[in-house]
């Protein structure tokens, strides 16, 4: 569950400021899933990052799951965000461990025991049965991208936040790790905020929001 009101965000532009969220108030239930899209520099990373608790808006309220974290200092920030799941374009694994233990490590770090038998039915269900023991460098881009959505999910995040996760694959495999991400999502009731630049994305998530002059359109 998400909750903005009235947030506004600034920007310094030249010699002056501009406003890159301007008023923005936006409501998501829990579980739902949506797409953000918008022109470049419309401010939708800036939103995430909001989300996120990354950056802090100058005014208005950003509730997540009850949470105000508008109000929170940079201690309860970290918290929070350890309960978030991020998935970047770039999807920084770590070079020295292996595919297993790459998906294990948001939720291990957060103090969370995950099984050798969670994690290999993870990997099976993101077509990377086989790579368990091998290292990022060894992996293609697509598997890479699974990794990051599996080390997101581990964690069982409340809400995932994902920045073009798709950004780097052709269309074949953006829409099979779409269809994964969403099909993940929905069994384990995650919040689904994703950024995309392609409307055929876009148009398979339920629900799709424009950033537009610092506001969201329907
Ligand atoms: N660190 C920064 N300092 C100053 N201005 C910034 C900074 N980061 C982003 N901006 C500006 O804020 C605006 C929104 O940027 P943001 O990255 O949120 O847009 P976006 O919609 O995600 O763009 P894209 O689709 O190109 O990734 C842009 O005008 C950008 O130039």
């Amino acid at each position: 569950m998400i909750q903005l009101d009235e947030i506004t965000f600034r920007r310094r532009d030249g010699a002056g400021y501009r406003n890159v969220l301007d008023g923005l108030s936006w409501s998501v239930s829990g579980a739902e899933q949506v797409a953000l899209t918008g022109d470049s520099g419309s401010g939708k990373t800036t939103l995430l990052n909001i989300l996120a608790g990354l950056l802090s808006p100058d005014s208005g309220t950003v509730r997540i799951n009850e949470q105000a974290i508008h109000t929170y200092n940079a201690k309860q920030l970290a918290l929070y965000r350890r309960t978030i799941g991020m998935i970047f374009q770039h999807y920084q694994l770590l070079s020295p461990l292996n595919v297993a233990d790459n998906m294990a490590f948001q939720a291990r770090l957060n103090g969370r025991t995950v099984s050798h038998k969670e994690i290999t039915i993870m990997a099976e269900r993101l077509g990377l049965g086989d790579k368990l023991d091998v290292y990022p460098a060894q992996l293609s881009g697509g598997e890479q991208q699974r990794v990051g959505i599996a080390r997101a999910l581990l964690n069982r995040p409340s809400v995932l936040l994902a920045d073009e996760p798709t950004g780097n694959l052709d269309s074949m495999r953006s829409q099979e790790v779409l269809e994964l991400l969403m099909t993940l999502c929905q069994e384990q009731r995650v919040n689904l905020i994703m950024v995309t630049h392609s409307r055929a994305l876009a148009a398979q998530l339920p629900r799709q929001v424009a950033l537009r002059d610092g506001r969201l359109h329907e």
